[in-house]
Formats: structure tokens, sequence, C-alpha cells
């Protein structure tokens, strides 16, 4: 079996899946965190790897960038290769003075300032929420490490470059940070009855103009790894 997207076969593809935006950062997590890796993609470059973490069997693909990215990639893994939780790890912008540069997010919600749900003709608008079973899960592993985590509702936005400072309407909303995926990932998600979440962390504060170091993002990125591939494994058969 393949898709226009993915090569991968039947049962190449672990019912547990980690996805990150950036294809190096699969090819980082596959070869940091997992064994007896074997590759399941390449089409478009956008990597895809099976392996296993404490003897359960976990993939990792990247998706891309935006909704519409994410879109394809998760439906396909979804509805043609019977993947049950998937889980984004990807890098977010704080829009929150308390939300600080290296810490953790926890997507219990996604808002949007995209069109993603008019697909689906609701007669209103869509609250996108993450597996609350991943999410108790996640945040377990996060505290029991001593991680910084916070949990709330982030956006997804289809703009990463704005010519106004729009953030400051979402801050006043509660919203913790931005990204660009996660809506379209938990709509694809809740259609279709799987679990999803998306785990953060935070690269820059759009407040203050932050950035994590290069050194800071490596750790950052790898306590985010841990947690997402703890939980994948906690349900993987
Ligand atoms: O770090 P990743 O997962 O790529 O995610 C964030 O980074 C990209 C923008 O630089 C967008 O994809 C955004 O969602
Ligand atoms: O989408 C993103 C990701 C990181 N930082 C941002 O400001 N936006």
């Amino acid at each position: 079996m393949a898709t226009p997207h993915n090569q991968a076969g039947t049962n190449e593809i672990a019912e547990s899946i980690l996805l990150p935006g950036d294809p190096l950062r699969a090819q980082f997590i596959a070869e940091h965190f997992l064994e007896d890796v074997k590759q399941f993609n390449s089409v478009r470059n956008m990597l895809g790897f099976t392996g296993t973490y404490g003897g359960k069997r976990i993939s990792v693909m990247g998706t891309g960038m935006g909704c519409p990215s994410i879109g394809i990639y998760t439906y396909e893994l979804i509805h043609f290769y019977g993947v049950k939780n998937l889980i984004r790890v990807g890098s977010c912008g704080s829009i929150q003075e308390s939300l600080k540069v290296g810490e953790l997010v926890m997507a219990m919600g996604a808002s949007t300032d995209g069109n993603f749900a008019h697909q689906y003709r609701l007669p209103g608008t869509y609250s996108a929420t993450a597996s609350y079973e991943l999410l108790e899960c996640a945040v377990r592993s996060a505290r029991e490490h001593g991680y910084s985590c916070q949990v709330g509702n982030i956006l997804s936005s289809d703009l990463f470059y704005t010519e106004t400072p729009e953030w400051k309407e979402w801050a006043k909303m509660g919203i913790l940070s931005i990204e660009m995926e996660s809506y379209a990932l938990y709509c694809n998600a809740n259609r279709a009855g799987v679990r999803a979440l998306g785990i953060f962390t935070v690269s820059d504060s759009i407040v203050t103009g932050e950035g994590l170091s290069a050194a800071e993002r490596q750790t950052g990125f790898t306590n985010m790894m841990q947690v997402a591939l703890e939980t994948a494994a906690a349900f993987t058969e």
C-alpha cells in the first residue's frame, strides 16, 4: 500500500506516532531514542521511521508546516495506515508573560485563524480538543520528571509573519502560545475517533522577543520527546 505522499507498506507504521513539523527532527528522534529503526518514508523528504521504545513499537514522521500539510499526512496515517495515537512534538511562540522560553506546553485545545473545519459544514465554531487520555498521561510524565509545563488553549495560525500584532487579541482570550498545525491534527483525529495531542517546547517569546539558545533548544526538545515517547508507549500494546 502507498499513498501519493507516503510509500510505507501495510503494517510498516506503528499504531502510535510522534509528529514533529521538521522531518530532520523525526530523524533525530529515530536516531537518538528508538531502537531497531527502519525508515518507511522519503517521499518529498518527509522522513518517517518505525522502531521500538522500551520494547513498544513506535513511529515518528515529519508533517511539514501548516494545517494543510499536517492535514494530508495525518489523514493518510489514520485512514490508510490505521494509526490510533498521534502526538505532535513541536516548537511554539509564547504570547503570555508567564510562559517562558524552554517551558513545555500541552495543548488541551487548539483555536485557529484558518478554515480547516469548514469542510465539515458545522452550524457554528468548532472547538478542537486533545485526547484527554493522552493529555493526562503526558502531564503526569512531565510532572514526574520535574519539567515545567503549562496546559491550555493554543493558536494554530496560518501565519508565521503578520503585519499586525493580532497575537495580542488571542492573548486576551487566554491562548498560551502560537504554532501552526494542531487544529488540523485534532480535527482529523476527532472526526475519525482516534487520539491526538500536541506537546510543545516554547522556542521563543513573542511578548519579550527572547529565544532559546541552541543548547537550551536541544535540552527543551529532548525533554518534550521523552514525555511524548513515554505517552506513546503507554498507549501501545
Ligand atoms: O517546530 P515545528 O513542529 O515545525 O512547529 C512550528 O515551527 C514552524 C514554524 O517555524 C511551524 O510548523 C510551527 O508550528
Ligand atoms: O509557529 C510558531 C512557532 C514558533 N514560534 C512562533 O512564533 N510561531
